[in-house]
């Protein structure tokens, strides 16, 4: 497209450009016009555009001219564009380039890691050319480290520590190198080397002078370290030519104006600042502008700097000054995360803050803007978005005067109010406690401003105010290393006072920790408090103080400091995972527990996506081995990963693991061993509030004195113990019974054939194949416990008995159960799994001749089980039943039980099903899983 440049005045000269370009021509006299073509061709002189007419759109020569300001048509037509830029130079009003604000502005601010090698900046450069904002004006911070390594030259040079020399050499030797990586060769990479070597050299020269004087003023000071923001704009600026959009580099020098008012604040002064930036732009007009951060000058014209984040403060005065519709804070993270991210690895990215959400969570700790950097674009109410300069595909954390609710963007809609309406967490370590108490204080004005009166005198910093409404004592927090001196001046100042009784005492509280939760619903949202206290009570974490302001958008909490990270986790967790979260512990995984790992592994998505029901593993441990992980294990493969990184089994390490992982709300292990050892473990666990669900029948048929203790012990706590499986696996044995005791039923006897294993082999002993084999078969099917003659001796089904015995509330003892072992005498004890099953078939022919026998009667032999309520006995036998009996009408590892109850009294209930197998058994346990869920308040 043939188009031309244009200059005030008649001194123009004719340029070809295409669609597209964006250039900007220089002309003679020094002064600037812009000629910018867009897709589709349009092309802004001065104030004014010309774009193609639709009709002939992408012809050389169809322009429409307007003023950009006032859109009025100047001139339509086909014109020649050089025709049309004269036009516009002979008018008379040629308007003068004053500086746009508004909308039309977006300020963007690169910190210094985000220019900290010449890849970056190169990428930074790539960040503005692709921003389609119309105007740019992009704030930009020394490259890293080079502000602090300016700081401690000087330092050096004033105590004459010749390595400054050294020090300055090497600054310069990087620019020098980023400039020729950046920009290759030419007139902008000479010019930038020119710059650089003057300032150097007039550097060397001012720190010779101040290693000569072994002093350096603050405005001196400030001079020499500016220099890095000075060398990173020009830097910067060139290598956005480069990359083709046209750009000025501005010195904020030149144009902020600030007045100090502490040592480490200055006070923007917009309208002087705002008319320096208009006479600038008016001789340097141009839609892109790289400025540097962090420097400014007084009102006499003397050096300074904008003090601590400086140049996040620069892009919110720049911001302001233009009215900009936006700032974007480019930095290394992707925004503002919910909670320290170090501390609760849950913690997410936020979407949105206010203003204030962003101030408080500031004053806390958390690495947002300061303060002072959200004032000036909060006059304007101009959003300032931080975002990931490193990973620009994240959003960002917006902050603007918008309310949201995290719940918006987030995962539980089941959570209640109270929960959405905290957005952030953060924690300020070390501090101390005062508390002042006394009587006297009471009705007495002025007590209050005497105690914080005699603080200040101590020069130490309040964090945080609580005083009870009796005004018997008032309590407040201080940096642990002012803590002694606050209480020294306050006893001094009081002396009287306590000496009279009037104040009891003045203590110091030292090693806690201020947790405050953030969110500018919380001031409208019933249950926000009830909301935390419960999940710090539930971590068993102890509240020191407690204030809220009258904003009510901070909720301030004190604990104890060792209690810092897990009371974080707590409070986090229980506002951003779902309540029904669970981090679970595996022992055991053999047949039942690797069974149920596989479950959960092809379940584990859809109980998320349409129950809330977030599973988590986060430990298997084995006999031998165990795996650990901070996150969730993947299921996938964690056979491989136990046989891999697995490390030597601990059980106390493993159930510390799974307790602290404080930023997951409930816990729970899964004991799907045969271990009687490991069933000793649950007392402990449900006192630490770890949920407990197991297949093993070791503990509910252990020593009725433990089992007393572990039930009185769970029925008191809020924390949960199921064990479904340990009778009838899958079926519903332990449900039905409790619902029968707890509808207040009477039961009064429960009977039946209980054991899945000797089911399968009575059903299957039929004179065809000898009894050695069918038990073998039984093994192998996954009916039988891990040692076969639990099953043979008939101590399974006892245990079975003196479980239901027991939860119908008889004080059964295992031993009172005695069960006819169908294990020979001699394999009893001494001998392996492997030598029992090898020798069990010279036993044969005992058992088949009692077989013979029934059969003859035409009856057939059965295991049964008895819970023989009224009389208060359990007992386990084999019997005969004639072919017709029920029981004889069983197929493969069926079991059948019967509740005979005062309801079901002519008739019984029976409930009947497959009870053993790998998958029955594991389904069960998964089933006691989701019953927790839902106890824990999982939708139905
Ligand atoms: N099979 C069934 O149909 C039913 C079984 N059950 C019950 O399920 C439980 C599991 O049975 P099953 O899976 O067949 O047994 P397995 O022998 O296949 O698995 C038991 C697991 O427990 C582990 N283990 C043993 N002792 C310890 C210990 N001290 N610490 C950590 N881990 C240990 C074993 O680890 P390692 O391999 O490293 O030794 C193994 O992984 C039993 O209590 C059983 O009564 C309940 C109902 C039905
Ligand atoms: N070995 C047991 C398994 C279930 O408890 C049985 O056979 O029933
Ligand atoms: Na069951």
């Amino acid at each position: 497209m043939a188009a031309c440049a244009c200059g005030r005045g008649s001194s123009f000269a004719p340029m070809d450009c295409a669609t597209g370009d964006r250039l900007r021509a220089r002309p003679p006299d020094g002064t600037y016009f812009r000629l910018t073509l867009k897709t589709p061709p349009a092309i802004r002189i001065g104030r004014l555009w010309m774009t193609p007419k639709a009709s002939t759109a992408g012809h050389d020569d169809a322009f429409r001219l307007k003023y950009s300001g006032s859109g009025s048509l100047i001139k339509q037509g086909t014109v020649a564009v050089q025709a049309a830029v004269t036009d516009f130079l002979k008018q008379e009003d040629n308007p003068v380039e004053t500086l746009p604000k508004g909308d039309s502005w977006s300020v963007h601010k690169f910190g210094g890691t985000c220019v900290g090698t010449w890849e970056r900046i190169w990428n930074v450069a790539g960040i503005i050319v692709n921003d389609s904002s119309l105007r740019k004006l992009v704030v930009v911070s020394a490259m890293s480290k080079v502000t602090d390594q300016m700081y401690i030259l000087l330092k050096k040079a004033e105590n004459k520590d010749d390595s400054y020399e050294a020090d300055l050499a090497q600054i310069h030797k990087r620019h020098t190198e980023s400039a020729i990586a950046l920009l290759k060769e030419g007139t902008e990479l000479d010019r930038f080397l020119d710059t650089l070597k003057s300032d150097v050299q007039n550097l060397q020269a001012i720190l010779r002078a101040v290693y000569i004087a072994g002093h350096c003023t603050e405005s001196f000071s400030d001079f020499i370290v500016g220099h890095g923001e000075l060398w990173s704009a020009q830097l910067l600026a060139a290598t956005v030519r480069k990359r083709g959009l046209s750009c000025t580099w501005m010195n904020a020098w030149d144009i902020l104006v600030v007045d100090p008012t502490t040592p480490n604040q200055v006070d923007p002064d917009f309208e002087a600042s705002v008319k320096k930036m208009d006479a600038w732009y008016s001789k340097n007009a141009t839609d892109t502008i790289i400025v540097t951060g962090f420097i400014a000058s007084t009102s006499d014209n003397v050096r300074t700097t904008l003090k601590r984040d400086g140049s996040d403060f620069s892009a919110a005065i720049f911001a302001a000054l233009l009215k900009a519709k936006e700032v974007t804070i480019w930095t290394d993270v992707d925004g503002v995360y919910s909670a320290d991210p170090r501390k609760v690895s849950e913690a997410v990215i936020l979407d949105t803050l206010t203003y204030q959400e962003a101030w408080e969570l500031s004053y806390f700790g958390a690495y947002v803007l300061h303060p002072r950097t959200i004032m000036p674009v909060m006059r304007y109410d101009i959003p300032i978005t931080i975002r990931n300069v490193f990973n620009i595909s994240a959003q960002g954390t917006k902050i603007s005067s918008y309310v949201s609710s995290n719940a918006e963007t987030s995962l539980h809609e089941n959570e209640p109010e109270g929960c959405s309406s905290v957005k952030g967490f953060a924690t300020i370590d070390n501090v101390a406690l005062i508390n002042v108490e006394g009587t006297g204080m009471a009705g007495v004005p002025g007590t209050a401003s005497e105690i914080f009166g005699a603080v200040k005198d101590a020069g130490a910093n309040v964090i945080m105010i609580s005083q009870a409404s009796s005004e018997h004592s008032v309590c407040f927090a201080v940096p642990q290393r002012e803590a002694r001196a606050v209480a020294k001046a306050l006893e001094e100042k009081f002396h009287r006072a306590l000496a009279a009784r009037r104040l009891s005492r003045v203590d110091v509280i030292p090693n806690c920790c201020i947790l405050a939760a953030v969110g500018q619903r919380m001031a409208s949202t019933p249950g926000v408090s009830a909301t935390l206290f419960s999940a710090l009570a539930k971590a068993n974490i102890n509240v020191r103080a407690i204030a809220q302001g009258c904003s009510e958008y901070n909720v301030t909490i004190v604990v104890d400091q060792q209690d810092s990270v897990r009371a974080l986790k707590a409070v986090h967790s229980r506002v951003y995972l779902s309540k029904t979260t669970m981090s679970v512990g595996i022992v055991g995984p053999g047949l039942i527990g690797g069974t149920l790992l596989k479950q959960l592994n092809e379940q584990a998505a859809t109980l998320k996506e349409e129950f809330n029901i977030d599973l988590r593993v986060m430990g298997i441990l084995g006999s031998k081995s165990m795996l650990l992980d901070d996150r969730a294990i993947s299921l996938d493969s964690w056979k491989h990963l136990l046989k891999e990184n697995g490390e030597p089994a601990d059980i106390h390490r493993f159930t510390d693991h799974l307790r602290s992982s404080n930023s997951i709300p409930n816990k729970v292990i899964v004991d799907c061993t045969a271990s009687a050892d490991i069933a000793k473990y649950y007392y402990q666990w449900i006192k630490k509030g770890i949920h407990v669900i197991t297949p093993n029948k070791k503990a509910n048929s252990g020593p009725l004195d433990q089992y007393l203790r572990l039930r009185d012990l769970q029925r008191q706590s809020y924390t949960h113990y199921f064990y479904e499986a340990t009778v009838g696996a899958g079926l519903p044995i332990i449900s039905t019974l409790r619902g029968l005791l707890e509808t207040g039923d009477k039961i009064l006897r429960v009977e039946g054939i209980f054991s899945g294993t000797l089911s399968y082999i009575f059903n299957c002993f039929n004179g065809e194949k000898p009894f050695s084999q069918i038990v073998l078969e039984a093994k192998d099917s996954g009916y039988t416990e891990p040692d076969p003659r639990d099953d043979l001796s008939g101590m399974d089904v006892a245990r079975k008995v003196t479980i239901l015995a027991r939860e119908i509330g008889l004080k059964l003892e295992l031993e009172n159960v005695q069960p006819d072992s169908l294990v020979p005498e001699p394999l009893r004890e001494g001998c392996s799994i492997e030598e029992f099953l090898n020798k069990l078939p010279d036993y044969d022919e005992k058992i088949e001749e009692m077989r013979a026998e029934a059969e003859r009667c035409n009856e057939v032999l059965r295991y049964v089980g008895i819970v023989d309520v009224e009389n208060g006995k359990g007992s386990v036998r084999l019997e005969r039943y004639s072919r017709s009996h029920p029981f004889a009408q069983l197929s493969g590892s069926d079991n059948i039980i019967s509740f005979r109850t005062k309801r079901y009294n002519a008739q019984p209930l029976i409930v009947r099903g497959p009870g053993a197998g790998a998958e029955v058994t594991a389904g069960g346990v998964f089933c006691d899983i989701l019953r927790l869920a839902s106890y824990l308040g999982a939708p139905s």
